[in-house]
């Protein structure tokens, strides 16, 4: 019979992992798995050198990690006892996936999933029935849905505060509140929070209690929460991290190791860990990471810039109009590439959006390619016409996604659109944002 000590053994022979399989007794010049990603020498390099350098045991050295494709792991024991036996438990490129954003997000430890609110479902897990929640009153939509579906079904209770002030979160703290949920920026209305300074006050009322981020709007490359005080760190692996549109993924962070245990039983017995191929695109698209998100980051600012100069209210981090712009730079190292306007009318808005060429109409960011969107309608839908009210979401909000295309055609193709959808006057002087009253009337009498 076989026993747990015939499991693998792996030792190190001329450079090469050979391995030493119990039962069988064969020596095999097989990796465990291509899964280091920390350099051996434990160097650590800058964040740009470490998105792309990774070191892998690989037995033929492929330069891109391989697709371990495959549901189920041989065994060389009737024990088991193998370092993978079934991918929904781990596979080999996920493994590699996860040590690889661990160096880059900052963490001991991250897990990769299905989705990012797939990534949000694992960590709200960890609540149980009489728990309570303090969260922000600008959350993306589907984080919303998802709170709200809890506190009607999982008697969990959900306090939406204003979480750019520190002080609105003080009154609902207390020994009950299990996790704290911040965005920032938010998504769509671009307001900041101040993680550190909230993670400290919950840390100070609750030590138990989890501060978790989401991080997607800036990414790894320009914000680590984890540095800021919070304990965990989520992102939709769908927006900058993978850049491409071409896959669907979740990525928690954390340092806790105990917390990371907790999070991986979840992954493991709920069946949402990211498929081996996803595992795959996302380590290739998070190579580009910088250069992406620097070149995205240029030209929303010049788009920025242009629309604050035609007189739209825009929300950027990166226009010192912007009334957190101090405690936004206190905390990350870009504005990032999402921005808001408002034009004063919906039909204006949308006209606007439906008259762009290169500006896809699509929900989503973070992708090379640009996108408009109006979120009330589309991305934060889901939130109830009054509860947007009540949150003060303006109903004509356009959010711009920037891409990385060049910044002349992208502001040429905007120029068109607000001129087309009769959003500006056009002057001697040039364009005068504000849709002359015969224009706003005939809308809505097409309307
Ligand atoms: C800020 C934010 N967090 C989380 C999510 C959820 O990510 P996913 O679409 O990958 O589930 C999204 C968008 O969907 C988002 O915009
Ligand atoms: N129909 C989807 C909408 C997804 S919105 C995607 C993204 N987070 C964004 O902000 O654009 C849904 O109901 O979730």
């Amino acid at each position: 019979m076989a026993s747990p000590n015939d499991r693998p053994n792996f030792s190190i022979d001329n450079g090469t992992v050979k391995k030493t399989i119990g039962l069988l007794g064969k020596q095999q010049n097989l990796p465990p798995s291509p899964a280091p990603s920390t350099p051996s020498s434990g160097r650590k390099y800058a964040l740009a050198t470490e998105l792309v350098y990774t070191e892998s045991t690989d037995q033929y050295n492929a330069s891109s990690t391989p697709i371990y494709q495959t549901a189920t792991f041989k065994q060389g024991s009737g024990s088991g006892g193998g370092e993978y036996d079934y991918t929904r438990s781990g596979n080999p490129t996920r493994s590699h996936l996860e040590r690889h954003l661990a160096k880059i997000m900052s963490a001991n430890r991250t897990l990769a999933v299905s989705s990012g609110m797939g990534a949000l479902d694992v960590i709200t897990r960890l609540l149980k029935p009489g728990d309570e929640v303090i969260t922000g009153d600008d959350l993306y939509g589907g984080t919303n849905r998802l709170l709200k579906y809890l506190s009607t079904n999982s008697g969990i209770i959900v306090h939406h505060v204003d979480t750019t002030l520190v002080e609105s979160v003080l009154p609902v703290l207390n020994e009950k509140t299990a996790m704290v949920l911040l965005e920032t920026p938010t998504n769509p209305l671009i307001k900041i929070v101040d993680i550190k300074g909230i993670a400290k006050a919950v840390h100070e009322v609750n030590p138990k209690a989890i501060v978790a981020v989401d991080n997607t709007m800036l990414s790894p490359w320009l914000q680590n929460p984890l540095d800021l005080e919070a304990d965990i760190v989520y992102e939709s692996g769908t927006k900058y991290l993978s850049g491409h549109h071409d896959l669907m993924a979740g990525v928690i962070a954390v340092n806790d190791v105990a917390l990371g245990e907790k999070l991986f039983f979840t992954i493991n017995a709920s069946g949402c860990g990211l498929s081996p191929f996803d595992s795959w695109l996302l380590l290739r698209g998070v190579k580009t990471l910088g250069v992406r998100m620097e070149k995205q980051q240029a030209n929303a600012q010049a788009i920025a810039e242009f629309l604050e100069e035609q007189g739209f209210k825009v929300r950027y981090p990166g226009l010192k109009s912007h009334p957190q712009y101090d405690l936004h730079w206190s905390m990350a190292r870009g504005a990032g590439a999402v921005l808001s306007f408002e034009t004063g009318d919906v039909l204006v808005s949308e006209r606007i959006v439906e008259s762009t060429r290169i500006w896809a109409i699509s929900v989503s960011f973070g992708c090379v390619n640009s996108l408009i969107s109006m979120p009330c309608k589309m991305s934060h839908a889901s939130i109830d016409k009054k509860t947007r009210a009540e949150r003060q979401m303006p109903e004509d909000i356009i959010r711009l996604c920037v891409g990385i295309e060049d910044v002349d055609d992208l502001i040429d193709d905007l120029r068109t659109a607000l001129v087309t959808a009769g959003a500006v006057k056009v002057g001697v002087d040039g364009l005068e944002a504000g849709a002359p009253e015969e224009i706003i009337t005939q809308l809505n009498l097409n309307a």
